[in-house]
């Protein structure tokens, strides 16, 4: 049996034992959890390149050289209008065709947004089962896992069946889309067996299944500690994978030039959403805005000492990457090093007049610095 097909299996048999809990079935609690680390561990045989069972190949020609401070890639099925979308951003010519698989490999241009170029990745469309080695699914994916946003492009006569679709494709290849890592430690000792302590309420999993993923990973002595509220079984899987990227993805629901005015009030309730035409280059600003704010990107302007900042060209920085040291180090490699301290200004300064701070402090988004060699 190839490893898809030992997914598949796992995969019904999962159905039935679900079903069975529904109906509080209690042993099948453990079942349930043993199945589901079953499958993540088969799941990483598909993306681990260095597998021998037909997986891997992650992003070889597909990959292109990053520039920029942040990328976005497209993800979408075919003929959605990602090309469309990325052409006009960027001024980048990438075909355009009603022909599925127009595009057949990273297109790369650039965005310029509030002084910050930023990367877009135009990529094929994708079918289902794409993360199981249908079409180039696999590369595509492997590409928007190194992204530091997604765009989920769909196409709004039918988006709510093929934005599920597109999810399950990314998560099953380890991407979490809109998520933050699971607040549940596992450290793993030597005797003692296993010890479980939650300062939330277990909701959606119980000892049993939390014992059963571990004893699937043949963890048999740990403490877990469960801080996660609503904490799943999958969440486990995940920390103890260990190899999950944790992504924020944007919903583009494009062509809304072919539906009604009340059609798209009611696409505002997807979460996450933004409705564009690319064709007609409607609501586009809102998009940029919204991917601006998923970036969450720090924006920190050189200040002179006695003169106003440089709003035209700010140093950008990533967050949880912020410090003085990080702006520092934007600037030239050897200020790091000399600096005796810097001066900021704005809403991580203490007072207006600005604030004598250490290469540890964290900046906040337009504060103004100057750094004293
Ligand atoms: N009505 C309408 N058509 C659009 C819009 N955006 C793109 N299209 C059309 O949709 C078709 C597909 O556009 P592409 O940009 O090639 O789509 P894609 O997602 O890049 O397609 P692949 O590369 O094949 O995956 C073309 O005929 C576009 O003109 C839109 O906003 N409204
Ligand atoms: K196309
Ligand atoms: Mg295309």
């Amino acid at each position: 049996m190839t490893t898809v097909q030992k997914i598949k299996e796992i995969e019904d048999e999962m159905v039935i034992k679900i079903e069975a809990k529904t109906q509080k079935n209690k042993a099948t609690s453990y079942h349930l959890g043993q199945l589901k680390a079953k499958l993540a561990k088969l799941r990483r045989e598909l993306i681990s390149p260095s597998s021998g069972s037909g997986g891997g190949g992650a992003g070889v020609g597909f990959d292109v050289a990053r520039t920029g401070v942040a990328s976005v890639g497209f993800v979408g099925f075919p003929s959605v209008g990602k090309s469309t979308l990325m052409s006009k951003l960027t001024g980048t010519h990438s075909e355009v065709s009603e022909i599925d698989f127009t595009t057949l490999t990273t297109v790369p241009g650039t965005l310029k947004v509030h002084g910050a170029p930023i990367q877009i990745l135009d990529l094929p469309g994708i079918i289902e089962g794409a993360n199981d080695g249908r079409g180039r699914g696999r590369q595509v994916i492997a590409v928007a896992r190194t992204c530091n946003l997604i765009f989920i492009v769909l196409d709004v006569l039918k988006p709510l069946g093929d934005k599920k679709l597109i999810e399950g494709e990314l998560e099953g290849f380890g991407i979490r889309l809109n998520k933050r890592p699971p607040a549940i430690i596992v450290r793993k000792k030597e005797r003692g067996g296993v010890a479980i302590t939650n300062t939330v309420p277990l909701t959606k999993i119980d000892h049993d299944e939390i014992k059963a993923v571990l004893s699937e990973y043949k963890i048999n002595n740990a403490d877990v500690a469960i801080r996660e509220p609503n904490a799943t079984a999958d969440d486990l899987v995940d920390v103890i994978e260990g190899n999950r990227v944790y992504i924020p993805a944007l919903y583009v629901l494009n062509k809304i030039d072919a539906i009604s005015i009340e059609e798209i009030d009611l696409l505002y309730k997807i979460p996450n959403s933004v409705p564009v035409s690319s064709k007609e280059w409607l609501n586009i600003d809102e998009l940029i805005d919204s991917m601006w704010s998923s970036l969450d990107l720090v924006r920190v302007y050189t200040k002179p000492r006695h003169a106003p900042p440089d709003y035209s060209a700010p140093v950008v920085l990533r967050r949880g990457r912020c410090t003085v040291g990080d702006f520092c180090s934007a600037i030239h490699k050897e200020i790091a090093k000399q600096m005796k301290y810097a001066v900021v200004w704005g809403s991580s300064a203490k007072h207006s007049r600005g604030q004598k701070v250490g290469l540890d402090h964290v900046l906040e988004d337009e504060d103004g610095a100057y750094p004293n060699v």
